[in-house]
């Protein structure tokens, strides 16, 4: 029976030997589905390939400091650093591409609520997908239930963002991806998003400028009709550093 074209392929044993990478990356071309760097893969990861995928980024990243011309055998500092930095990249900064979604618990909107409400700062912790350099900032979501609204808790909100966050992003590309995620959860009114942060790749390296930082919202729904409510929720917002 052919696999259905949406689901990863049954595990091969002629695929001895086929990098773990490539395996991914053909079920994902199987299933014409985009792997961008700020795309969540999970569902075409088997469980335990995590870990094989870790060595294998392990060994590229050991090739990339040998090429570097780094002298890991006998600098203890950088040792183990080709390990360190996989493990990063897989299990913590780029995180949300490798992992499914967290769950999230929905509760009906049952006493019908439909006043503003506003989440944040949330800190958001991402890379640029340029140069893999932080992206250091601060979040904030406002929502305008209607009696259709899930309501979803608190924390929730931030959990989201850390999943969307943990992939290499652009910022304009990255809040727009959130906003889709919020609104799919709760079907709000209207859904409004600001974001604002600091790029290390125009800080640390570039033209070094230590101050400016990229400001962008997302405004949806009856945020963009009714200019009262964008303007409630503008105004609501504490002061921006
Ligand atoms: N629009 C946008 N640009 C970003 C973001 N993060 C980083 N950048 C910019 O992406 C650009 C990458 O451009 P390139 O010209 O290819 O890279 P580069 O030659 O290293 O550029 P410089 O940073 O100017 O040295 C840089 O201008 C970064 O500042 C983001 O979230 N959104």
């Amino acid at each position: 029976m052919k696999p259905e074209p949406d689901l990863p392929a049954a595990p091969d044993p002629s695929d001895q030997g086929v990098p773990m990478s490539v395996k991914i990356r053909e079920r994902l071309q199987a299933a014409k589905r985009r792997f961008n760097a700020n795309d969540n893969i999970a569902e075409f990861i088997e469980p335990g390939e995590l870990d094989k995928l870790l060595d294998e980024v392990t060994h590229q990243m050991q090739g990339v400091l040998d090429s570097m011309v780094i002298d890991t055998a006998d600098d203890h500092n950088t040792r183990s650093t080709a390990r360190r930095v996989a493990k990063m990249y897989l299990t913590e900064v780029f995180r949300g591409r490798y992992v499914a979604p967290p769950t999230i618990t929905e509760f009906p909107n049952a006493e019908r609520l439909n006043e503003l409400m506003i989440v944040g700062p949330i800190t958001v912790r991402s890379a640029c997908s340029h140069h893999f350099c932080p992206v250091i900032g601060r979040l904030w979501i406002g929502v305008m239930p209607n009696e259709h609204t899930n309501v979803i808790g608190l924390s929730k909100y931030a959990r989201l963002a850390e999943w969307i966050m943990g992939r290499p992003q652009i910022q304009e590309e990255a809040v727009v991806q959130l906003a889709d995620l919020i609104q799919t959860k709760t079907k709000p009114d209207g859904l409004a998003l600001v974001m604002e942060a600091t790029h290390f790749c125009m800080a640390w390296r570039g033209v070094k400028d230590m101050d400016s930082k990229m400001i962008n919202s997302v405004m949806r729904g009856v945020f963009l009709k009714d200019m009262n409510l964008r303007r409630e929720f503008l105004s609501l917002i504490p002061q921006r550093s």
